[in-house]
C-alpha cells in the first residue's frame, strides 16, 4: 500500500514570526545602515541577515542594535555593529510589535527596549514592522496586555500612581514590572510601569503628550505614525501594507 499523503501541518506562532521576518529582509540591500529590533520576531530577521552576509548575498551592512540582547544576537549572527552617534542616518529598521492598530500605530516595549527602539526607529527612512496576526488589535490597549512606560527609579511608585490617574476614565490599572522578585531594569538603568486599560483611551497623541509631560517618565511604548511598512504573517499567508495606503 502507498504511504498516506502527508497531512498539512499548520504553522506555529514562531513559524509565522519567521515568515514575516524573512519577508522584511527582502527590503535589505547591501551597504545599508540597519536598525535591528528586539524580541522573538526580530531575531529571525537578524539571523536571516547573518545568513545572507555569510553567503555573500549581502555586504557592507552596518547594524544598530536596539538592545543589549540584540547586540549579542547580531554579533553571534556576524553582523557588523555601530551606533547612532557614528551612523545618525539609518536606512531601514526591522522590528516586532506587541499591538498594531488599523492605522499602523503600535504598542512596543514588552521586551523592555522601547527607549532605544524609539530613538533608532524614529530616525530611519523606512521602519518595517513584522508581526504574526495575533498582534492585530482594533485599538491601542485592545489586547488588554501591558502598555509599558519607562520611568526613572526615583519615587517610581509616585510616578506610577500619577500615570494611573491620567487614564482613570479608561479603567486604567498600573503596576511596576517585577522580574525575579525585583523591579525589571532596562538597558538604561530605568524601570518599567505597565499600564492596562479596560477601555479605549481615545486620542493617542493627546495620551502621549500627557504621559510625556509627567516628570519621572522617560518614554512610553506607543509608537504613533512611525511604521512605514507592516508585514503580517497569518495562517493564510503574508500580507504587506504600506503607510501610504492608509486612508487619511
Ligand atoms: O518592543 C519589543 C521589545 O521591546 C518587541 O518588538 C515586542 O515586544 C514584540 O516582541 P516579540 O516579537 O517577542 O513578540
Amino acid at each position: 500500500m502507498p504511504p498516506p499523503p502527508p497531512t498539512a501541518v499548520s504553522p506555529t506562532q514562531d513559524d509565522l514570526k519567521r515568515m514575516a521576518a524573512h519577508r522584511a529582509v527582502d527590503y535589505v540591500k547591501s551597504g545599508m545602515v540597519l536598525g535591528l529590533g528586539t524580541g522573538s520576531t526580530a531575531v529571525h530577521a537578524i539571523r536571516r541577515i547573518g545568513d545572507l552576509l555569510r553567503r555573500g548575498e549581502l555586504s557592507g551592512i552596518v547594524g544598530i542594535p536596539t538592545s543589549k540582547q540584540t547586540e549579542e544576537q547580531a554579533t553571534e549572527a556576524g553582523i557588523p555593529l555601530s551606533d547612532l552617534e557614528s551612523h545618525p542616518s539609518v536606512d531601514l529598521a526591522i522590528d516586532g510589535a506587541d499591538e498594531v492598530d488599523p492605522h499602523m500605530n503600535l504598542v512596543k516595549g514588552r521586551g523592555g527596549s522601547l527607549l532605544r527602539e524609539k530613538m533608532i526607529e524614529g530616525t530611519c527612512e523606512r521602519f518595517v514592522v513584522i508581526v504574526d496576526e495575533s498582534k492585530l488589535v482594533d485599538y491601542i490597549g485592545g489586547s488588554r496586555l501591558a502598555m509599558p512606560v519607562e520611568v526613572i527609579p526615583f519615587c517610581c511608585n509616585y510616578t506610577l500612581e500619577r500615570l494611573r490617574r491620567l487614564f482613570v476614565d479608561s479603567g486604567c490599572t498600573a503596576e511596576l514590572r517585577i522580574e525575579k522578585g525585583k523591579p525589571f531594569e532596562t538597558d538604561n538603568g530605568n524601570y518599567i510601569v505597565n499600564l492596562y486599560f479596560e477601555r479605549d483611551i481615545g486620542d493617542l497623541n493627546d495620551a502621549s503628550d500627557r504621559i510625556l509631560r509627567l516628570p519621572g517618565v522617560v518614554e512610553h511604548g506607543m509608537f504613533l505614525g512611525m511604521a512605514t511598512t507592516l508585514i503580517v504573517a497569518g495562517k493564510l499567508g503574508v500580507t504587506v501594507k504600506e503607510k501610504s495606503e492608509l486612508a487619511s
